[in-house]
């Protein structure tokens, strides 16, 4: 039973961080997403999967407010992060950002060193009082984000001049240099090898003991192997939703099972 009182939206034992409801996206004449309703829970990662066109990262980019910078994009419905709804007039986007970070497909370091990257956020947000802490800031993200090892003596090299995976888990450090409360990944592994692939998803594993996180994803082995929780997206829809393994081994809807056998894609 839930209950969209208090700070947040209680589901049985555990509690929801974001809370989606009735969520609605247009693109000019194209609706992008019908009528989504989903509770993301707190310290675990839900995957979004279904075929291309379904959604997914248009859903991903609501929780956000990445869609305000497509002109085209028209967002209605309520979504609520413990409690608060985002869309409302007095949440500033650029805050937002800072608890909602993001990291996306391709990597995307700034052309600044690595330090600089990392340092980024926590500098506009105005989080440190001296370079001690913020010093402190960058070692913690670089840490948790397992690229300290790699790059600790070469902290003023630029950014850019990293591996694809190293600037992945780059992008993921300057995303969690803000403490943010939620982390959505849109396709975070698809421009990488298998073995930066399998360093980001025991990186994201890791994640889930501080973070909710979030991530899109093409590949079922992936979903299956990074998250707790699974929706599936078909045509803006949000067909189903619920444990992953229940998603993979035992799906609810026709369409669900049509899509994890192969059938649709
Ligand atoms: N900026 C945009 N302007 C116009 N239409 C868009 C825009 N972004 C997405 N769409 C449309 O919205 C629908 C959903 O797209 P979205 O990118 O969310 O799907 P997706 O499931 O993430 O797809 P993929 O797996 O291919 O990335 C599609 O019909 C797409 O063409």
């Amino acid at each position: 039973m839930n209950d969209m009182t208090g700070t947040g939206l209680h589901t049985g034992t555990t509690v929801a961080k974001i809370s989606a409801r009735g969520v609605q996206v247009h693109y000019g004449t194209t609706h992008a997403l019908k009528d989504v309703d989903v509770d993301i829970l707190d310290r675990a990662v839900t995957a979004f999967i279904g075929p291309s066109g379904c959604g997914k990262s248009t859903f991903l980019r609501c929780l956000n407010r990445m869609n305000d910078t497509v002109a085209s994009a028209k967002v209605s419905g309520r979504i609520l992060l413990e409690g608060e709804d985002i869309y409302d007039a007095r949440v500033d986007p650029v805050q937002l950002r800072a608890k909602v970070g993001m990291v996306f497909q391709k990597p995307n370091p700034f052309p600044k060193s690595i330090y600089d990257n990392v340092a980024f956020g926590p500098r506009i947000h105005g989080l440190t009082r001296n370079k001690g802490e913020l010093d402190q800031i960058v070692e913690s993200s670089l840490r948790r984000a397992a690229l300290w090892g790699e790059v600790k003596d070469r902290l003023d090299s630029p950014g850019t001049g990293l591996s694809g995976g190293q600037q992945q888990r780059l992008c993921i450090a300057r995303a969690i240099a803000t403490s943010p409360e939620v982390l959505l990944m849109d396709e975070p592994c698809s421009a990488l090898d298998p073995i930066a692939t399998a360093q980001v998803e025991e990186l994201i594993d890791e994640l889930r003991s501080s973070f909710s996180v979030v991530i899109v994803t093409h590949s079922m082995q992936q979903a299956a192997r990074v998250s707790q929780k699974t929706a599936f997206f078909h045509l803006g829809h949000l067909v189903e939703y619920g444990e992953t393994a229940e998603i993979f081994t035992n799906p609810k809807d026709p369409r669900t099972e049509a899509y994890i056998t192969g059938r649709i894609g």
